[in-house]
């Protein structure tokens, strides 16, 4: 797969084009992508996706956090493992929020190549998202080039939505978060330097910093997965301020990983959250935790033992 930033006057091979923003990349978005790669197939033409970078809200409102789901670089591994052959970064700007549907069109969509577009529902593209689904059609139509637009991928009675799994994660709702993505959700960062208490106590623990624009779940602890050296480990991770310890408010995300023993400073980390355990409690000492972080490493086995994650845990 190709990464390539789009720059005015180049000239590109016929592609399918997916459109959107992607965050989360769940089961609506995944639809959208199954849905390009037949057409690309039948079409026998690349299939490529348009991603604005940076984020747009990012430039709209740098102000705001923004609470990203899933980070660029997560976005374009998925995107390869769903079948696309080429990934356009198109740098967002003020100046650019301006162009109209119509400019977007002919300016990008055109320069590119496409042959047909795929879209969500819900999709909207030009200055304040003045152009629809509907809009794109007619384009096509004038441009002669296809457009697909897919239907609302529902769970239960609800509309699949980067909000909703923003707000499971916010909840802690594991469960709901993956069935609406269709994976775990996943914390990605480095390895950075702790207190050194974790080994003290007899559990040592990775601490993660994670990309400031990203979403943290919400405090408490969550049987995890992640692979390190090409091998898959289970493990048990605390989002929260330590309150048995610390006296600040300042976030900290740390995973103790079963039958690891080695150095994992400086590595970056992905991190499947498989399960959510419980909150995060202050306890009176070193004793009260240690009896708790016990209980907490059987109950994050028996979590990943009956979602058939045994064969990773000797
Ligand atoms: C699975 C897990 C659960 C934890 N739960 C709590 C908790 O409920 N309350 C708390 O104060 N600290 C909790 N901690 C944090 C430990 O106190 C922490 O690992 C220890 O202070 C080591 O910190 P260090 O990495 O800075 O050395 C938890 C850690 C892990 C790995
Ligand atoms: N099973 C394990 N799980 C997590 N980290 C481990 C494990 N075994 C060794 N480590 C290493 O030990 C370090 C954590 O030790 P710890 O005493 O908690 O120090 P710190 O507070 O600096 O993170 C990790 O960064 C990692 O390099």
């Amino acid at each position: 797969m190709e990464v390539c930033t789009l720059i005015p006057g180049q000239k590109f091979e016929p592609t399918v084009l997916a459109l959107g923003n992607f965050d989360g990349i769940h089961l609506g978005h995944q639809e959208l992508l199954k849905d390009g790669l037949e057409k690309a197939r039948s079409l026998k033409t690349l299939f490529s996706v348009l991603l604005f970078d940076p984020h747009p809200l990012k430039v709209l409102h740098p102000d705001r956090k923004l609470e990203l789901i899933t980070g660029k670089d997560e976005k374009i591994m998925l995107f390869e493992k769903f079948g696309v052959d080429k990934v356009f970064l198109l740098p967002f700007s003020l100046e650019f929020a301006e162009t109209t549907p119509q400019e977007f069109v002919e300016n990008i969509l055109l320069k590119i190549g496409v042959v047909h577009v795929t879209v969500g529902f819900n999709y909207s593209f030009g200055c304040h998202g003045k152009g629809k689904p509907g809009d794109l059609e007619k384009f096509g139509e004038a441009y002669n080039f296809g457009v697909s637009v897919v239907q609302a991928q529902m769970l239960d009675d609800r509309v699949i939505s980067s909000t909703e799994i923003r707000r499971a994660l916010l909840n802690g709702d594991i469960d709901l978060a993956k069935s609406m993505m269709g994976r775990a959700p996943t914390i990605i960062g480095t390895v950075v330097h702790g207190d050194g208490r974790g080994r003290d106590i007899g559990f040592p623990t990775a601490n993660i910093e994670t990309h400031e624009d990203l979403l943290i779940p919400k405090n408490g602890v969550y049987a995890v997965t992640a692979e390190i050296d090409g091998r898959i480990y289970g493990g048990m991770m605390n989002i929260g301020i330590v309150p048995t310890f610390k006296t600040g408010q300042e976030k900290i995300i740390e995973i103790h990983f079963f039958d690891f023993h080695g150095d994992l400073y400086r590595k970056d980390l992905f991190i499947d959250i498989q399960a959510r355990l419980r909150a995060e409690k202050k306890f009176s000492g070193v004793r009260e935790i240690t009896e708790q972080l016990g209980k907490d490493m059987e109950a994050a086995k028996q979590k990943l033992q009956k979602q058939n994650f045994t064969k990773f845990m000797e």
